[in-house]
Parts: structure tokens; sequence; C-alpha cells
């Protein structure tokens, strides 16, 4: 209970940070008032009910009808605060899940955490961040308003219920009739509290198991929409490869773990549903039942009898608050937990340390100390010694395939925590391409200038960059349509070399950057390169010598521990 309060809190304090902190503080309170109301007006209607069959009971036709009159007049008002209430208690969920939504994102974002927990791999807790960010914070908002607004109006409730109730049931019960000679005074109180104390015991004893079978669940749906997603961004490797049975197999899989989870929370569901549901049609009923021995022994009349039972019915409704949101609750606590769980993990990643060190370069060039790379199991992948690289003077970064270059360039980039070493550079502006780029899904502008703003250039000038790499078909595209959707793999490249000469960095670490380029494309893109950016350095990791870049040095790793000091060749 202290741990989902906690969760609750911390959670809550994610939506009250930031501005018109204060205004959602008072639609807040807006809200509970208007609820409160409600209060009022149930109060006024179990008046009401006293009134109107008492008329009845006297045969006053007169007074029934003024009755209706005020009937009317509660129930319209009450309609009026009720539509008023939902409306800003909606504006308020808004407001909280945007502040809630922003402060997850920043804290995913913050420092890289979304990588290291992606490298981390699926470490329990972290699965589906798509989902947490999405579904769980409106769950949680969504239920947490819902549940607190109906928890205050019930607490404010049952004591204005229970003080009526009390005036009304002076009467005591007594139990001569079955032999006891005793007389319990308000038994009707009493009665209500142990009916509704036994019921809740009851419930939460059938629906404990409801909570982590809704968890399961909601990962489950996760996965399995993750699996489509997957499908979609992948079909031409997919159709190409005639995978569609594979596919549909693992889709079968996972919806079959939906669907395996589903009986589990469903056969859950009919057990509680089994008590809950004669509860909640009994509820009203069962008053008047407890009531008649007060009619019967003649301490009330039609009238009052009427008002008492729906006086009960009111006290008896508000304490079972926990059995009739027995469900909601349990959603509420997966939720939060699944979010709550989700941002420590992305703190806790965020504070991810170790890797290469970046210290402040001496002099303008780039030296490199002593760095190993290894896997994240802890296998060493290769060890460097020591070396610098003059400014802008290129270097070609060879080795046999899964050695570990890419990994090289990672920990060089400050984003590979199972390394050491030290990488002095100057400050500077540095681009890491990897060997397979990435492109928002916006238009052909926003995926060449990524991540600048394409509006901060002149439009002329990126048309003229596309042209220059090769891609002026590509000119004419819709607005808004996905830049890489149809672009082939070299023309992927052109564009990602494209950006380079876009955003003019001082050092550029390329990642396999012509792959899929045939040598005289390559050579005449790369001549573009060092014309346009003279002066950059650039450190390329390729299977074969890269050609138009003028003097290039090469670095060849191999999985031996490098020699105190690399000494690299310088090829024409
Ligand atoms: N996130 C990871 N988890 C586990 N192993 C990894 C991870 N990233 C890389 N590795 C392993 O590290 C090794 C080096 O990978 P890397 O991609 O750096 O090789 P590479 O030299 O660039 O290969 P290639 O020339 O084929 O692109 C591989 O055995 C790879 O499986």
């Amino acid at each position: 209970m202290v741990r989902v309060l906690s969760q609750f809190w911390r959670l809550m304090a994610l939506c009250l940070r930031g501005d018109y902190r204060k205004l959602g503080l008072v639609m807040f309170a807006v809200v509970v008032g208007l609820d409160l109301l409600g209060v009022y007006a149930t109060i006024r209607l179990i008046e009401w009910t006293g009134a109107f069959y008492g008329a009845l009971e006297q045969f006053d036709a007169a007074e029934a009808v003024r009755q209706v009159g005020i009937f009317g007049i509660i129930v319209t008002l009450n309609a009026i605060r009720h539509l008023v209430g939902l409306y800003i208690r909606k504006r308020l969920e808004m407001r909280w899940r945007r502040s809630l939504t922003s402060n997850v994102l920043d804290i995913w974002l913050a420092n890289k955490a979304y990588w290291h927990m992606s490298v981390a791999g699926g470490a329990e807790g972290v699965d589906n961040p798509d989902q947490r960010i999405a579904e769980d914070v409106v769950i949680f908002l969504q239920k947490l308003l819902s549940e607190a607004l109906d928890l205050i109006s019930r607490v404010v409730g049952l004591f204005s219920y229970l003080v009526v109730l009390w005036s009304l049931a002076q009467f005591p019960l007594s139990l001569a009739p079955i032999g006891i000679p005793i007389e319990i005074p308000h038994y009707m109180i009493w009665a209500a509290f142990i009916y509704v104390a036994l019921c809740t015991g009851l419930t939460h004893l059938l629906g404990k198991p409801l909570k982590p079978l809704l968890v399961q669940q909601q990962k489950r749906e996760a996965d399995f929409r993750f699996a489509l997603v997957r499908l979609r961004s992948n079909t031409e490797a997919v159709a190409l490869g005639n995978g569609e049975a594979a596919e549909r197999r693992l889709l079968g899989d996972r919806f079959e773990a939906i669907s395996t989870n589903w009986g589990h929370l469903i056969r859950r569901e009919l057990i509680l549903g089994g008590f809950t549901y004669p509860f909640n049609s009994s509820v009203l009923r069962i008053p008047l039942f407890v009531a008649l021995p007060g009619y019967l022994a003649g301490h009330v009349a039609f009238g009052g009898l009427m008002q008492l039972s729906s006086a009960f019915s009111s006290v008896v409704t508000t304490l079972s608050w926990f059995i009739f949101s027995y469900r909601d609750l349990a959603e509420l606590v997966a939720a939060s937990s699944r979010l709550d769980n989700f941002i420590t993990a992305a703190r806790r990643a965020g504070e991810t340390r170790g890797g290469v060190a970046a210290d402040p370069a001496l002099n303008d060039s780039i030296e490199i100390e002593n760095v190993a790379v290894a896997t994240p199991t802890g296998r060493p992948l290769l060890c460097l010694g020591r070396f610098n690289i003059a400014p802008g003077e290129t270097i070609w970064v060879r080795g046999a395939s899964g050695l570990g270059k890419s990994t090289l360039l990672k920990a060089l980039a400050g984003l590979w925590p199972y390394a050491s070493g030290c990488l002095r550079c100057a400050v500077g502006n540095q681009i890491f391409l990897p060997q397979r780029p990435y492109f928002p899904s916006a238009s052909i502008y926003s995926a060449l200038t990524y991540p600048q703003d394409p509006s901060s250039y002149e439009q002329a000038y990126l048309d003229d960059v596309l042209t220059r790499v090769g891609l002026a078909n590509r000119i004419d595209s819709a607005p808004g349509q996905d830049p890489a959707q149809g672009l082939s793999g070299g023309e992927e490249q052109r564009l990602a070399l494209g950006r380079l000469l876009v955003l003019k960095p001082d050092c550029i670490w390329l990642d396999e950057p012509t792959s899929a380029l045939d040598i005289a494309a390559e050579a005449q893109l790369f001549a573009l390169l060092r014309t346009e950016l003279p002066r950059a350095t650039m450190v390329i990791v390729a299977h074969r010598q890269p050609k138009g870049l003028g003097p290039v040095r090469m670095m060849e790793l191999d999985e031996e521990p490098a020699s105190a000091q690399t000494q690299i060749p310088v090829l024409a």
C-alpha cells in the first residue's frame, strides 16, 4: 500500500511540474467542489423522497405536485453541475497528461537514456517504452482522477449520509423475538458497516490476482502491436524473403499470448463478478429489508421507511466504493507501477557512466589513448594504443567483419559504456554517421538537414545540395511524404552524405558510408565532400580504400592488443 501510494505521489509530482501548475490545482479544486455539490444534491433527494412518499401516503395531491416540481429543479441543477464538472475534469486530464508526457519524454531522452535502455536489452521492467509513454500515462490519469474524485466525494458524502441515517434510524433492534433480551440502538448504522466490511474483504480476496493479470495483458498487447509495426516497417525485406509464413507464425504466437492471458483475466473477473454483480444489484434492496423491523414495530411510517432505505443505501453504496471500483483500481495500480518502473529505469539508464572519457583537446588534433572496447557481456573486442589525428586529416579504419569497428565508433561517440580509454578532441561540430542512417518521417528536406530544422535553410540551397549528391529526382517528392520510402540503399547513402554538406561539421566519423555505391559514385561523392569541407577531419570505417578524398592514412585493426604507440601508414 505504501509502495503504491509513493508511486502515485512520484507520478503526480511530474504532473504538477512546469507551467500552469497552480491553474491545474485550481481546476482540481473546482472539480472536487462540483462533486461535493453532487453529495448535497443526493441529500436533498433523500429529503425529497421522505416528503414525496409522505404526501402520497396522505393523499395530498397539491403537495405531491409541488414535490414533482422540486424534483425537476434538483435534477436539472444536478445535471448542469455534472456536465460542467465533467468538462473541466477532461480539460484537467489533458493538462496533466501533457505535463506528465513531457516530463517522461524528457527523462527518457535525457543523457541518451533511451539508447542505454535499448543496449541493455529487454531488462526487466523496461519493455515497450512506446506503450508506457502513450498508453500508461492515459490510463494512470483517467483512472486516478476518476477514483480520487470518487473517493473524496464519497468520504464527504459518507459523513453527510451517516448524519441523516443517524437521525432517521433512532429506533433500536430488539432481539427478544429470537429469545435474546438485547436491544441494539441505531442498529441500521452498524448493519451498514458490518455488511460492507465483510463484502469488501471478500472482494479483495477474490480480486487480488487481477493486478498481475492486467499488467501482463498490457505487455502482451504492446508486444503484438510492436510485431505489427516491425512488419510494416520491413515490408520489402519480408516480401523479398517470402517471410509471410514466418511473420504469420510470430504474429499468431503473440496473439495467442494475448488470448491466453485474456482467458485467465476473464476467468478471474467472472469469479469476482460472481460476488460483486449480485452485491451491486442487491445493495439497493437490502436496506429495505434491514429497515423492515423498524417499520413493522411501528417506529416509522411508510414515507419514513422509504427515506430510511434511501439513506441506508447511500451509506452502503458509499462504503462500497472499494468493491465497485476494484477492477478500475487494479488497472490504475498496474499502469502506475509500469510507468513508475519505466521512469526509474530511464533515470538509472541516464546515469550510465563509463565508456571512453571525452577530455578537452590539448591542441587542434584529435588524440585517442588506450581505447579498449568490449561487448555488453564483457567479451573484449579490440584495443587501441595511442595515436593522433591532425586537423583536416582523413583516416581509413579497416578490419575484419565483426571485429568491433562500428562499436569503436559508438565508443568514441561516448555511447558505449562497455569501453575504456580517452578521446581528446577540440569542442567543435562533430557528426557520427552510422551504417544505417536515420531519416525522420517528414519531408525530404527534414531528412537532409536532420537534426536541424529545414526552415533555417534556403530551399534553393537544399535543392542544390540534393542535385549535387544525385537526388534531383527527389526534389519534387510530395510534402509530408516519407523521404526514406522508396529510396534505394545507394540513394539513402547519398542523402546522408548530402546532410554532411549542409551541416558542415568540423569532424566526421563515418561507418561504411558508401557500401551501397559503386566505386565511381563513391569517388565523385567523396571528392564533393572534400571540396566542400576542406578542413574537416574525417574518420571512415570501410572495407575498401575510400577514393576521392586525397591522402588517406590507414588504421588497420586486428584482434591483437595494440602496441603503446599505434603506427598508421599514409596511403596515396
Ligand atoms: N548491443 C550488442 N549486444 C551484443 N553484442 C553486440 C552488440 N553490439 C555489437 N555486438 C557484437 O560486437 C561485435 C562487433 O560488432 P561491430 O558491429 O562493431 O562489428 P564491425 O567490425 O563493425 O562489423 P562489420 O564490419 O561486419 O560491420 C559483434 O560480434 C557483435 O555481435
